[in-house]
């Protein structure tokens, strides 16, 4: 396995470009946040807001509208129940799950989405999408552009491979046989792409272990893939999984937990070290 370090953080994350605009930073939409989950969307949003992404959109239940923008007025906002094929035309982005809920409508949505996604969007699918996703034994029209970011509990349900037994053959098994990038979430992570060796993060912290920390995840891989095109898929998810818990990993130095909205404000600020 790949070790990852400040390496892939300078290899991915670039300057920005003098004549640039907000087109350029990606398109993001993410999909969840229901009538109970409603700050795992605004975490993950907001994670992608302090990422860098250009433009965000999230689809919600509405009453998660008014909370979302208290905390992120850069975001914009619709209504996940309504459209959502239309609403993902213009997404080069996708992120779906966090805190979409697991009821006969949360399914919908997802089922729209794998049939109204285009072979150029990059889809990331979270939380309970993922269970979803297992649970309806779900097809992916373009696995090559499919990241799924399970912890343990979410990968067994996805591969049936049971926690305990997650060895590193056999999750590369899957992504060679499924042809998509896994994020295996867990206190040693790995990112595995098909018919690579896989990357193992030596950074993080028990002081991550506080829910909405996958959220943030979700929401940082989103905007990585949105904005530095220059650099593969594995590469984008990679350097965002490792930024995520090497952020953590320096705040949990003076910190007994680290919350996910901490780590989000310091996103601007540990980018710009790694910035080439
Ligand atoms: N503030 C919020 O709105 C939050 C919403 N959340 C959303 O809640 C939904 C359900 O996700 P959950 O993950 O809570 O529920 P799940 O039922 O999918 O998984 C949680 C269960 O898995 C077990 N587990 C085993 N190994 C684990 C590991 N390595 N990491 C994490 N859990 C492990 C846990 O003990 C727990 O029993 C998702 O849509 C998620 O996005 C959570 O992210 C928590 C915060
Ligand atoms: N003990 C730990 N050491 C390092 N990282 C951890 C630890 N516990 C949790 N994490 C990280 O926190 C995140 C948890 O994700 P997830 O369970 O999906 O959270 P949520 O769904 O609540 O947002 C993952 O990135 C995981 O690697
Ligand atoms: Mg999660």
């Amino acid at each position: 396995m790949k070790v990852l370090s400040n390496e892939i953080l300078t290899a991915v994350i670039k300057k920005r470009q003098t004549n640039s605009h907000k087109g350029d930073y990606g398109r993001l939409i993410l999909i969840g946040g229901d009538a109970h989950y409603g700050g795992a969307i605004i975490l993950a949003a907001s994670a992608a807001v302090y990422s860098g992404t250009g433009l965000t959109t999230v689809a919600c239940d509405p009453l998660n509208w008014s909370p979302l923008h208290a905390h992120l007025p850069e975001a914009m906002v619709l209504d996940f129940k309504q459209n959502i094929d239309q609403s993902i035309v213009n997404a080069d982005v996708i992120v779906i799950g966090p805190g979409l809920g697991l009821s006969t409508m949360s399914l919908q949505i997802l089922k729209t989405v794998l049939k109204e996604i285009n072979q150029n969007q990059i889809l990331i699918i979270d939380g309970s999408a993922i269970s979803l996703f297992a649970e309806e034994k779900l097809k992916l029209k373009f696995p090559e552009n499919t990241i799924f970011t399970p912890h343990e509990m979410e990968l067994q349900r996805l591969t049936g491979i049971k926690i305990g037994n997650q060895s590193v053959e056999k999750i590369q098994n899957y992504v060679n046989q499924n042809g998509v990038i896994i994020v295996a979430k867990s206190h040693e992570t790995k990112v595995y792409g098909p018919l690579v060796e896989p990357f193992l993060l030596k950074v993080g912290s028990p002081a991550q272990a506080t829910g909405g920390m996958g959220d943030t995840l979700a929401g940082m891989i989103g905007s990585f893939l949105g904005q530095f095109r220059q650099a593969s898929l594995l590469e984008c998810v990679a350097a965002a999984t490792y930024l995520h818990s090497f952020i953590a990993e320096n705040l949990s130095k003076d910190n007994y937990v680290v919350l996910p909205s901490l780590i989000i404000s310091r996103i601007p600020k540990f980018m710009k070290l790694f910035e080439e």
